[in-house]
């Protein structure tokens, strides 16, 4: 699955509702261009009563003045251009970090199994590229687009109001600018969102070769990964290639249509200016706008060219928005008991391959659960259910009365953290990686937590103790050490539910015993469900449920599972003759 783009009608809501919020700034941009332009119109009017005055040999202080004044025109269109390109540019980056926000915001909330289907690669590409596009054409297009659209209006009006007869010559650049922009835009616009989904592409494979770069080397995968990265980028130069030749029969057409008006305007001119029907003035006059027209065109069709891109990155950036979330996600606390209960729980990666089969299982609050199962028995699907990061397609799952998924994410963080092999550590201090959740955590209670978790030795040894950097560009830390890490940083979060998914997975046996006997203790008033892959983890739980196939098909303690001489007897023992 792909994230979504957003569609025209989104696209146009977000327009609208931007505008609507930055009403006044918009007007007060838009006044800014209007002055700019009608004042550099003044300027081929005073060219051509200078031209007619030096033709009938006014006095030299008349053509002095009007000199002077024609200086004072350009530099006061000077000083307004450049307040309104400031002021476009001040709202083009509020509003581009607004929507760079307002993505961030959904992406860190979107459902995980969205982000595992689509790859991380396509939301990478749509944070940093796109949003990149996004920036370009915000802070270019749309000052240029906006002076250019106003500069054309005016000037033609300015050409209409001197000479209709003589802007009549415009006409004939009309058909061919139509007809060459009718022809190119429907073409180009399916070739650019296939560029920049194909360079997306690009960047996502590059990012999966980084990532997992330790797996390629030991397979020997380096070639085929090398094959399949350069296929993409074939792929991305292919698309690349068809935008540009479009390009390339569009832009004379373009150029051609500057210069036919220029052409007209001098015939009409010098046939009006013998019969009598226009001055030499009034011609200069209408001739420097139509040659004045061509360099807003010019800058309007290359910026609509570019806000074709920009408007498909933006696009890419709010089609993130647009996937739903998990849950209605109301504010809604969990209320009276805060067992865990689970009715009827059902689940499917795909449609129609369901992988959890209904369970009921309730999980009194405080007791040690342990989950067991052979692989693939869908453990791990239902721990993520049981932490709110996936949605049942049926059945529910609950603290109490209140559902998970209503839960907001805020109070569903206090509520059950789920703590699962894979653990990030983040490129800042010791410090900040552990209090993510509350700056305010004191020393001593961060200190405390590392030597719940067996890291006191380890932080002592440090040059710079809690301010040491850690991770990218700072003090690399082995992933069984991120477990550790990660378990302190739960006991700081203080959630009344932990679900431990292969959480101590990476630590050498006797480690992973130890902290597991020092976080009993530490979460013994807490509901813990503990995934176990060392059944030894199992044993000492109060309850255990074993999986297999997506259905819980036994449930009791180990004395009892042990006597009943089940799946559960069989694996336990399995797991004595391995360990020998
Ligand atoms: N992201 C996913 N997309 C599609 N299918 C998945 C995904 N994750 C797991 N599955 C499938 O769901 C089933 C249950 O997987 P799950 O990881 O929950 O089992 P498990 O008991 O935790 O296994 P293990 O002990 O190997 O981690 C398996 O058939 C697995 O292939």
């Amino acid at each position: 699955m792909k994230l979504p783009l957003a569609d025209a009608a989104a696209l146009r809501r977000w327009l609208r509702g931007t505008v609507r919020s930055h009403r006044s700034r918009f007007a007060a941009t838009t006044l800014l261009y209007v002055l700019t332009t009608a004042v550099g119109l003044a300027g081929p009017q005073l060219l051509g009563v200078l031209v007619e005055s030096v033709q009938a040999a006014a006095p030299v202080l008349r053509i002095d003045l009007l000199a002077g004044a024609f200086l004072l025109v350009l530099i006061a269109q000077a000083l307004l251009a450049r307040a309104a390109r400031l002021r476009a540019m001040l709202l083009g980056e509020e509003l581009l970090a607004e929507a760079r926000e307002e993505m961030v915001e959904h992406a860190l909330a979107l459902p995980l199994g969205v982000v595992e289907s689509a790859g991380t690669g396509d939301l990478l590409s749509r944070a940093t590229t796109d949003i990149d596009r996004l920036d370009h054409t915000v802070r270019n297009a749309l000052p240029e687009i906006s002076a250019a659209m106003i500069a054309i209006g005016l000037t033609a009006t300015a050409m209409l109001l001197t000479s209709p007869l003589l802007a009549c010559g415009m006409l004939v650049a009309v058909p061919l600018l139509v007809l060459s922009t009718r022809w190119y835009y429907p073409r180009s616009l399916p070739v650019v969102q296939q560029v920049m989904e194909r360079w997306s592409d690009v960047q996502a494979g590059a990012h999966e070769s980084v990532e997992g770069a330790r797996t390629i080397s030991a397979l020997r995968l380096g070639d085929r990964r090398t094959a399949r990265n350069e296929h993409l980028l074939d792929r991305a130069v292919d698309a690349e290639k068809r935008h540009r030749s479009l390009l390339t029969a569009w832009l004379p057409c373009l150029e051609l249509s500057y210069v036919l008006p220029v052409g007209a305007i001098l015939l009409i001119g010098g046939w009006a200016h013998s019969a009598g029907a226009a001055q030499l003035g009034t011609v200069v006059a209408v001739v420097l706008y139509a040659q004045s027209l061509s360099a807003p065109l010019d800058e309007l069709f290359m910026w609509l060219e570019e806000l074709q891109v920009g408007g498909t990155a933006l696009q890419r950036v709010l089609g993130v928005s647009q996937v739903p979330l998990d849950g209605p996600r109301e504010p809604a606390q969990p209320v009276g008991e805060r067992d865990l209960v689970m009715r009827d729980l059902r689940f499917s990666y795909r449609p129609g391959r369901e992988v959890l089969h209904g369970i009921d299982l309730v999980v009194p609050a405080g007791q040690r659960l342990a989950i067991v199962g052979p692989s693939g028995a869908g453990k791990s699907t239902l721990g993520r259910l049981i932490a709110g990061t996936g949605r049942p397609d049926s059945g529910s799952v609950a603290f109490g009365r209140t559902e998970v998924t209503a839960m907001p994410t805020e109070s569903l963080r206090r509520e059950v953290v789920l703590l699962t092999q894979e653990q990030h550590v983040f490129a800042c201090s010791l410090r900040d990686n552990l209090a993510l959740l509350d700056r305010e955590t004191g020393d001593e209670e961060l200190l405390a937590a590392l030597k719940s978790v067996g890291l006191q030795e380890w932080v002592r040894g440090l040059d710079h103790g809690l301010d040491t950097r850690l991770g990218a560009g700072g003090l690399a830390v082995p992933a069984a050490r991120a477990q550790q890490l990660a378990l302190a940083r739960v006991l700081l979060a203080d959630p009344h539910t932990v679900v431990l998914d292969e959480a101590t997975s990476l630590l050498d046996s006797t480690t992973s015993r130890d902290l597991e006997q020092a976080l009993a203790t530490l979460l013994a008033d807490r509901t813990v469900i503990a995934i176990a892959h060392r059944l030894h983890t199992a044993r000492t739980a109060e309850r255990i449920a074993v999986m297999s196939r997506g259905r819980i098909v036994e449930l009791g303690e180990h004395a009892e599972l042990m006597a009943a001489g089940g799946s559960y007897a069989e694996l336990y023992r399995a797991a004595k003759v391995d360990l020998g």
